[in-house]
């Protein structure tokens, strides 16, 4: 009998860490399914019809998709007095965290993507503007959602920290292949420390990419990008 928790998803995606990471927390046991995307499988197809975007949970043959929704749908499903929780307790510091999570999804990824598909090292350069002050925002927000805690969440790792976490991988690649600090010890020294600890969290650093891998796979997508351009 297959396994009741499935993950549709690819390695490079920092959107299908995302429930991994959750899963993790939850000791929930899953079949993880590499989508190959060319061409996209019927499953992804039927599963997210609206999207045909990974990841999608699929909990008992019934599908969840987008990542931020399947992660709070993994901390309302699998729930218990002794299984941590995703999102913290208190009203107020949820919603904190779901607004600097959907600023992240949708402000400061896709001006950071943007940076990738800019045709010059002059407009990488401009580019990267606005990625470098959003995460001067969100070196105050950690400030403010860590109240001197290791994470955002607090002592453990919760929505916000899995939210801004899954794009580590990238930020390495995109420092290494700008020649920029993005996170640094000097600019952004919260956010650094905790990027250290998030990734060397149990929950997180069997999923986190290696970066040399993700760079392979970045050079590869911006050939694709600049032969689609052309
Ligand atoms: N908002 C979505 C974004 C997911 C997403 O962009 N997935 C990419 C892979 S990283 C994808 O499936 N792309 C396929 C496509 O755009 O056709 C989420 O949070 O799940």
């Amino acid at each position: 009998m297959g396994k009741e928790v499935k993950v549709l998803g690819a390695w490079p995606s920092p959107f299908v860490m995302r429930p991994r990471i959750a899963l993790h927390m939850k000791s929930v046991d899953y079949e993880f399914i590499e989508e190959t995307m060319q061409p996209k499988s019927e499953l992804l197809l039927k599963s997210n019809p609206v999207h045909k975007k990974i990841p999608v949970l699929l909990h008992n043959d019934k599908p969840v998709c987008e990542s931020l929704i399947i992660v709070q749908y993994i901390d309302e499903a699998f729930s218990s007095s002794e299984l941590p929780s995703i999102l913290p307790s208190d009203p107020y510091d949820r919603a904190i965290q779901r607004f600097w999570a959907a600023y992240l999804d949708d402000k400061w990824f896709p001006a950071f993507q943007a940076v990738a598909r800019a045709p010059t090292e002059e407009a990488r350069a401009a580019g990267l503007e606005p990625v470098k002050e959003g995460l001067l925002l969100l070196e105050d927000a950690f400030d403010k959602c860590s109240k001197g805690k290791p994470f955002f969440n607090g002592d453990k790792i919760g929505f916000l920290d899995i939210a801004l976490g899954s794009f580590l991988g990238w930020v390495r690649v995109s420092e290494k292949m700008n020649n920029v600090e993005l996170i640094s010890e000097g600019k952004t020294p919260n956010l650094h420390a905790w990027s250290q600890r998030f990734c060397a969290d149990d929950a997180v650093k069997d999923y986190m990419p290696d970066t040399e891998k993700l760079m392979g796979f970045a050079k590869m997508l911006m050939a694709k990008y600049q032969a689609a351009a052309s």
